[in-house]
């Protein structure tokens, strides 16, 4: 498991400040991209999730490394997109969700006391299954986000279309900016949200099944526009799709659900390594299972 972490981490070297709000302006922002940087982006330490009393995934240990896309695949219920949702607080918004251990970013301990959970999903957005445009111009989707988080903005619209743009959607929109969001393609839509993603200038981005909405040939295109992104972002994307996991991440994780002796299911990691080991070499013979089609 070349970057799972310990998962003693309570007491590691590198323990999480316990900082007061992960307040950063968008200068601060701009200054620390991940060039000057080092280190792992996000760290999953023994983390657990509940839903009620349900423990719904454990032992997730992980190491995102920065500018990657990192991939977490594995069968139906295993706990994927409660994952993803725990690495920018996502899960606050369900009711009676609750995690366990430690998730850092940037070396800061996101669950931490007086850390603003709207700042946290500022710096790591997401992008869900459905692409979810506001009804609102393409124009006021991208602009929303600077605007209701406070970000200090010089000028508007060439945040606009540097986001756009950084999407890969500025041609195909730039005439027409003023016109709805609603009336793009499925395609269209999911970059525009990516787009949206991009304008609060967060350092990671969540996808969670992004393409499973989408065709063969805007599938394609976020694809290739993943690769593109992780010079300036990192990216951990869950999906179905083991190909996808193959052709677009450099790490994979496998996660598997395992029912006790009650009937409970509950998802573990299993494995967490470069995908193309995971892929050719797995450590582990559930891997193997799973990614050879023998169960799942
Ligand atoms: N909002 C919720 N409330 C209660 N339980 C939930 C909620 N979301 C997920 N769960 C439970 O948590 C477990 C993991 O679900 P999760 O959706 O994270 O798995 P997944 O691997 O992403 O699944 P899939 O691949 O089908 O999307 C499941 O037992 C699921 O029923």
């Amino acid at each position: 498991m070349a970057h799972a972490t310990s998962p003693n981490t309570h007491v590691s070297a590198d323990a999480p400040q316990k900082t007061p709000g992960l307040h950063l302006d968008v200068a601060h922002a701009k200054a620390s991209r991940p060039a000057s940087r080092s280190g792992p982006a996000i760290t999953c330490d023994d983390v657990k999730v509940f839903y009620k009393q349900h423990l719904a995934v454990r032992d997730v240990n992980l190491s995102f490394a920065r500018n990657e896309v990192s991939a977490l695949i594995g069968p139906s219920g295993c706990g994927k997109s409660t994952v993803l949702r725990s690495l920018n607080r996502m899960n606050d918004l369900i009711p009676g969700a609750r995690v366990e251990g430690m998730v850092r970013f940037e070396g800061t301990d996101i669950y931490g006391e007086g850390v603003d959970a709207t700042e946290v999903r500022r710096r790591i957005g997401m992008v869900f299954q459905k692409p979810n445009p506001f009804p609102k111009s393409i124009y006021e989707n991208i602009a929303y986000g600077p605007r209701v988080t406070k970000m200090q903005v010089d000028n508007m619209d060439d945040l606009v279309e540097e986001a756009l743009r950084k999407a890969a959607i500025w041609d195909e929109v730039k005439g027409k900016l003023k016109e709805s969001a609603l009336a793009l393609s499925g395609g269209q839509q999911q970059r525009l949200c990516i787009a949206r993603a991009i304008a609060t200038k967060p350092q990671v981005i969540l996808m969670d099944e992004p393409c499973s909405a989408l065709d063969p040939i805007a599938t394609l295109k976020i694809e290739d526009l993943m690769e593109e992104l992780t010079k300036e972002f990192t990216i951990i994307i869950v999906t179905h799709n083991m190909q996808q996991a193959a052709r677009v991440s450099q790490r994979t994780a496998f996660f598997t659900a395992e029912a006790d002796e009650h009937g409970d299911r509950t998802g573990r990691l299993v494995e967490y390594d470069e995908t193309a080991k995971m892929f050719s070499n797995p450590n582990d013979q559930r891997t193997e299972d799973y990614i050879s089609g023998r169960f799942g």
